[in-house]
């Protein structure tokens, strides 16, 4: 099976920003294209108010990458592009230029399914600033939105308290590819399973699912509907409960239940899709219990998010399975996650060396950090202690570190490299070769559970999370700085 990126059955290169060409195009005739620069993605603030994040979507994004190239149907429509005087956007020599072209640059990423923060680099390329520059878009495109959701997945999973997690938001997603990388990055996240049989198929996910209340109202008894599933599916029966009266379904479940036994199946469990779901799963699993279905599973459903999850789990509710769809796959308190790619660093015409670059700003959080960076992350017998973001260039390991907060010069920490330390970013692309062996998703769902755990917990909580402390190593600081004080040409002392 093809599994490349595709929509509307073509590839993606198209798929950016107009002025991602345009500029492409004015780096290209003013003799700059080929200067070699270095962009870092990163985003300023956790999602949901929280205190952490979950880096997803590399793996589409160095398919991206792998496939970029503008065919001559590609070509042929940028021709077709006027500018205000109604003339060609594009000369044909660029054009040509563009159909030629291939990533032949170099990729380091933070692995799918750790946990990161705030500035920290998930992504940095370094290669020619025509390549990086057009690149900019789809890797926002695909990195914010699969950390997003793998980030809702994982607060979601969080409060279930590792009760299995079923994705059912394909119908409400936004649009069909935001269904399935929503999908793919709620499995890494914390979802167990998912209703979308296409992301089960493209991702090796787990596809699961019970009954909709047609399938109920199709018939003329709702004990009928449920004896007829169970015929057809004797190993599949999770029953929907509520389409008249929940608690009399559930007795219905359960006679159902009876004559599955006594053909040698189960009844898998009920589902709960409206009402008071506290109050019902109470109820349901009392019933249930009595008749000796303890194993039988409550499902709920019903605008689900990890805000009412606890909410029903401090009202003692019983429901141990949690399908959870519009407010995981849309993110539905926030959004997007506000990911940017930011020029660094560009190699010096005059004596090759490179000049950082760095964008100011009015707020301290938008000005952005100069440097070919990489995230050293230490950890002591507890966890994880904090992460220092330094420049690689000319970076000198020491027997300890001090990094500082860079939105507050007082806030510095002493790190002793003597104590265990992993840098975070992992060669992805060189000279435009992949050398990154992809994870399979179930290990990548794996390394989200053991990051997790290795933080402290007070950077989960939900309100006031702890903020995990994360600094730019002293030189870096210093650097940019001075950086900043000379672009305000701030002379004085
Ligand atoms: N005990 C509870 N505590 C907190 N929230 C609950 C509880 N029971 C249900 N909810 C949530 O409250 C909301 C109920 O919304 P709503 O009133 O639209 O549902 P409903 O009464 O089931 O009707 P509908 O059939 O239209 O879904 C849902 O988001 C549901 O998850
Ligand atoms: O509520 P979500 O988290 O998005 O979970 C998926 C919802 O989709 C189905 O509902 P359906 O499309 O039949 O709509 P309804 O239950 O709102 O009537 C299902 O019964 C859930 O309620
Ligand atoms: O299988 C289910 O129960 C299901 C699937 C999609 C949406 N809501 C529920």
């Amino acid at each position: 099976m093809n599994k490349h990126l595709q929509l509307y059955g073509q590839s993606l290169s198209l798929l950016t920003d107009l002025y991602q060409l345009t500029m492409a195009y004015g780096y290209w005739k003013s003799g700059t294209a080929e200067k070699e620069a270095v962009f870092n993605l990163f985003f300023r603030k956790n999602p949901f108010g929280g205190g952490y994040t979950v880096a997803a979507g590399l793996e589409q994004a160095i398919d991206f990458i792998e496939n970029f190239r503008f065919s001559e149907e590609d070509t042929a429509y940028l021709r077709t592009l006027t500018g205000s005087d109604g003339q060609p956007l594009f000369e044909a020599a660029f054009l040509d230029y563009l159909q030629e072209l291939r990533f032949t640059g170099e990729v380091d990423a933070i692995p799918e399914g750790t946990v990161v923060f705030p500035q920290e680099p998930l992504l940095r390329v370094r290669g020619p600033i025509l390549q990086c520059q057009i690149l900019e878009t789809p890797l926002l495109n695909l990195i914010n939105f699969q950390s997003l959701i793998a980030t809702k997945a994982a607060r979601i999973k969080q409060v279930t308290k590792g009760e299995p997690v079923l994705e059912f938001g394909l119908r409400r997603a936004q649009g069909m590819d935001g269904g399935v990388t929503a999908s793919r990055a709620a499995y890494i996240g914390g979802a167990d399973a998912t209703s979308n049989v296409l992301a089960g198929r493209l991702f090796g996910i787990p596809v699961k699912g019970t009954h909709a209340h047609s399938w109920v109202m199709s018939f003329d008894s709702e004990e009928e509907a449920f004896e007829t599933y169970a015929e057809v599916l004797p190993n599949n029966c999770i029953f929907l409960v509520d389409t008249f009266d929940t608690l009399e379904g559930v007795k219905k479940a359960i006679e159902t239940g009876k004559k599955l036994e006594a053909k040698g199946y189960k009844l898998g469990g009920i589902r709960l899709d409206s009402g008071d779901l506290a109050y019902f799963s109470i109820e349901a699993r009392k019933l249930l219990d009595a008749a000796g279905f303890k194993d039988a599973a409550i499902v709920a459903s019903n605008d689900l998010d990890e805000n009412i999850i606890q909410s029903l789990k401090d009202q003692g509710a019983t429901i141990n399975v949690w399908g959870v769809g519009t407010k995981l796959v849309t993110a539905y308190d926030q959004p997007a996650l506000g990911g940017v790619y930011k020029l660094a660093a560009m190699r010096n015409d005059k004596d090759d060396e490179w000049e950082y670059k760095i964008k100011l700003s009015e707020q301290t959080i938008k000005i952005s950090t100069p440097g070919i960076q990489q995230v050293r992350r230490y950890r002591n017998a507890n966890g994880f202690i904090a992460d220092m973001i330094y420049n690689t260039e000319g970076f000198q390991k020491k027997e300890e570190e001090i990094m500082i907060d860079p939105m507050d010069y007082t806030k510095r920490r002493k790190l002793d490299n003597a104590t265990p330390h992993e840098d975070l970013l992992v060669p992805v692309f060189r000279e435009g070769k992949l050398v990154y062996n992809l994870p399979e998703i179930q290990d990548v769902k794996k390394r989200v559970e053991d990051q997790l755990s290795g933080f402290h917990e007070s950077i989960r909580r939900f309100v006031n999370p702890h903020l995990y402390p994360v600094g730019l190593e002293k030189g870096l600081y210093d650097f940019k700085t001075d950086l900043i004080l000379k672009l305000r040409k701030f002379n004085g002392k």
